[in-house]
């Protein structure tokens, strides 16, 4: 079982690395605050009520900055930790973790100078704590926060909001249910007035979670007493009021010694004849004892809810790392391959898609199978090859001079007609299609709008393997793991694979006119060689006159065009499918993201690497991290560091991220409850 003193400590440890990793309650981060989980004591207060006088009368030493305007310009988390009899005092800072403070003059500097590293020189106020330390056998293990005073007026140098922001600034300390709020108000103030008991009232109306502390009672005016305040009269609280006599301007102009202080303020409380009857419960060092033993039984009392806040935080942390992933060189080459490898994981699972395992590939053949077959039984041959047409082309192309034998002028321009709408996929774009429209001129009966229509058929097959395989692009990038983390390089990847895509497309097109020009440009002259001559009604064979073409010779023509078209059509089916896979499908099989790599392997510095973890962290990391090395002491601990610094090297958000982690994890072993 730890002992009370032991939970303090923890505590302390867990404000100390919440510190460093910037969780110091308020803030907007998705993570839930542990800072805000710790009881913590505040010590709030107007302007010169006495705050710093009651803080180092608490731990009997000089050690705080005094002067006029606010001194207090950042929160002050002051860990008091007795130590034995007779060891020497010393003071830390978290932000200074190697020097041990034994002057206390020394620490009034640092927390001067510390203050004005984060605020300049300016007087503005910063939310961000500094961590003190103070080892001693004069104290009680406690934890106070000095806050900066509520103040009224600006000074010199000071913004008009100063007075809101330092309210502000108490306010999301003293607002949070774990905060115990110490309350100073000065006895030579009507309490009425006193600014930390409008506060404390606010924010704690049943005043369970107020201590209040009356100062200056021996400013008091000669006659009167606060007997009505410290007996609970004025304003009640649920914990009884404490008074305080701490050191005068005087006494510390002399530099009267904070010993020889507190023992003028027992024999203040013991001789006076209105407070010695509550002398046992009046002094600085009794509201340390009360102050240290509340905070004990608070934190024990919280301890439940702490456990699940950090196993919530575990869980929360450890959804947020496999998110995450892991973690990412910070040299250029080093996060080349991390891309290239995050590619190859894409490339892999899109060509599963093309191949088989997974889904997707089986729609490019549905294309070939039915789509195909579909779009060309579509196109209007039999428009083109009706008997008046044919009858319209073979005239035309005999000219003055009508056809001795076969019109082979007829059948030339009929097939190349009839050709010309498998050129469709080809001239797909508007203007195309005008020019496609003019070159059929000779088939008027056709308008623009059925040729576009004959063309969007036909286009449309082309343009479904490219969207299938744009489909699948997406799909495989949606079901790559690897790539989740990275969403610029999804855009990236997305975007080059689509180019890629465009540029198979355009060959695959121009492939596709390639095999129906072939088709044109020379016929298959067997298939007319076959053909049975015409005969005339006498069993002649011979030349035919205009006069004499009948209907039944041209129904022949168009007959005969149409199963050579047929024939063509069979052809293409088969050959249009190779063409498609050769150009689109397999170039995207092979190279699809071969531009993107040569691309980003020209790029030398991927993007800036993240600032080094400086000096000053690491010295802010190396107690913190052996202390808790100490508090989990196991080999599991030292495993863990190892493993950071082999695999993250000195990379600080992750050092940080592992160091919350660590700290998280390490906090219900060492509560052994
Ligand atoms: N006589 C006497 N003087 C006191 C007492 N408490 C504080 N003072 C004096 O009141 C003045 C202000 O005290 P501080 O402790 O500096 O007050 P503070 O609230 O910390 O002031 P700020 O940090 O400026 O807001 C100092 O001169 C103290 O010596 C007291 O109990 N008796």
């Amino acid at each position: 079982m730890a002992t009370m003193g032991s939970l303090i400590g923890l505590v302390n440890r867990i404000q100390k690395a919440c510190t460093v990793l910037g969780d110091y309650g308020g803030g907007d981060s998705a993570f839930s605050s542990l800072w805000e989980a710790l009881p913590s004591v505040a010590v709030v207060g107007g302007q010169s009520s006495g705050k710093s006088s009651v803080l180092e009368s608490i731990v009997g030493r000089d050690f705080l900055p005094r002067g006029s305007g606010i001194v207090t310009r950042r929160p002050l988390v002051l860990q008091l930790c007795k130590i034995e009899e007779g060891a020497p005092e010393f003071a830390e800072f978290l932000h200074l973790p190697t020097k041990r403070f034994m002057e206390f003059s020394a620490v009034c500097k640092e927390i001067q100078d510390e203050t004005d590293r984060i605020t300049g020189k300016s007087k503005q106020i910063s939310p961000i704590p500094i961590h003190l330390s103070i080892y001693s056998p004069n104290v009680v293990n406690l934890t106070l926060i000095d806050l900066p005073g509520l103040t009224k007026v600006a000074v010199e140098g000071q913004p008009e909001s100063i007075m809101e922001e330092i309210e502000m600034m108490v306010r999301s300390y003293v607002g949070k249910p774990n905060c115990i709020i110490l309350a100073i108000s000065p006895a030579n103030q009507d309490i009425a007035t006193s600014d930390a008991i409008k506060l404390a009232r606010e924010v704690d109306p049943t005043g369970e979670r107020t201590f209040g502390v009356l100062t200056k009672l021996d400013l008091m005016d000669k006659g009167t007493n606060a007997l009505h305040v410290l007996e609970g009269r004025s304003y009640r609280l649920q914990h009884p009021w404490v008074g305080i006599v701490n050191r005068s301007q005087a006494d510390i102009n002399r530099k009267v010694d904070m010993i020889v202080a507190r023992q003028k303020e027992r024999e203040y409380f013991a001789t006076s004849p209105d407070y010695g009857h509550l002398a046992s419960k009046m002094g600085s060092e009794y509201l340390a004892k009360l102050l240290s033993k509340h905070l004990e039984s608070v934190i024990k009392a919280r301890i439940p809810s702490i456990i699940s806040l950090i196993n919530k935080s575990i869980d929360e942390l450890e959804s947020e790392l496999n998110h995450l992933g892991s973690p990412i060189a910070v040299d250029s080459g080093a996060q080349l391959y991390t891309i290239l490898e995050v590619c190859r994981a894409f490339d892999k699972i899109f060509k599963e898609h093309l191949e088989g395992g997974r889904p997707g590939g089986d729609r490019i053949y549905g294309v070939f199978d039915n789509q195909l077959p579909a779009a060309l039984r579509k196109l209007p041959f039999d428009r083109h090859l009706s008997v008046q047409n044919v009858r319209k082309v073979v005239s035309e192309s005999d000219g003055y001079q009508p056809h001795l034998i076969a019109p082979e002028q007829g059948y030339r321009r009929l097939i190349e007609g009839s050709l010309n709408y498998f050129r469709g996929p080809a001239e797909a774009s508007v203007d195309a299609v005008r020019a496609f429209v003019h070159k059929l001129i000779c088939f008027p009966q056709f308008n623009e709008c059925t040729i576009i229509s004959i063309v969007k058929k036909a286009y449309y097959f082309v343009m479904q393997v490219h969207f299938v395989l744009k489909e699948l692009v997406r799909q495989s990038i949606a079901e790559t793991q690897e790539l989740q983390r990275f969403p610029a390089l999804q855009a990236e990847i997305g975007g080059a694979a689509s180019q890629a895509l465009e540029k198979f497309r355009e060959e695959s097109k121009r492939t596709v006119i390639r095999l129906v020009d072939m088709e044109s440009s020379f016929l298959t002259v067997d298939f007319f060689r076959r053909l049975p001559q015409e005969v005339d009604k006498g069993g002649n064979q011979g030349p035919f006159t205009v006069d004499r073409y009948t209907e039944g010779h041209f129904r022949r023509i168009a007959s005969n065009v149409s199963s050579y078209i047929g024939m063509v059509a069979d052809s293409l089916k088969q050959t249009i499918p190779k063409a498609v896979v050769y150009c689109q499908v397999r170039e995207a099989k092979h190279s699809l993201l071969n531009h993107f790599y040569a691309q980003i392997g020209k790029k030398e510095v991927l993007s800036p690497p993240p600032p080094p973890l400086s000096t000053y962290h690491l010295s802010m990391f190396i107690p913190l991290a052996s202390d808790l090395l100490i508090t989990i002491s196991g080999s599991m601990g030292s495993l863990l560091c190892l493993y950071v610094i082999l695999l993250w090297g000195l990379n600080y958000d992750m050092l940080l991220y592992f160091i919350y982690i660590y700290l998280i994890l390490s906090c219900p072993v060492s509560l052994e409850l």
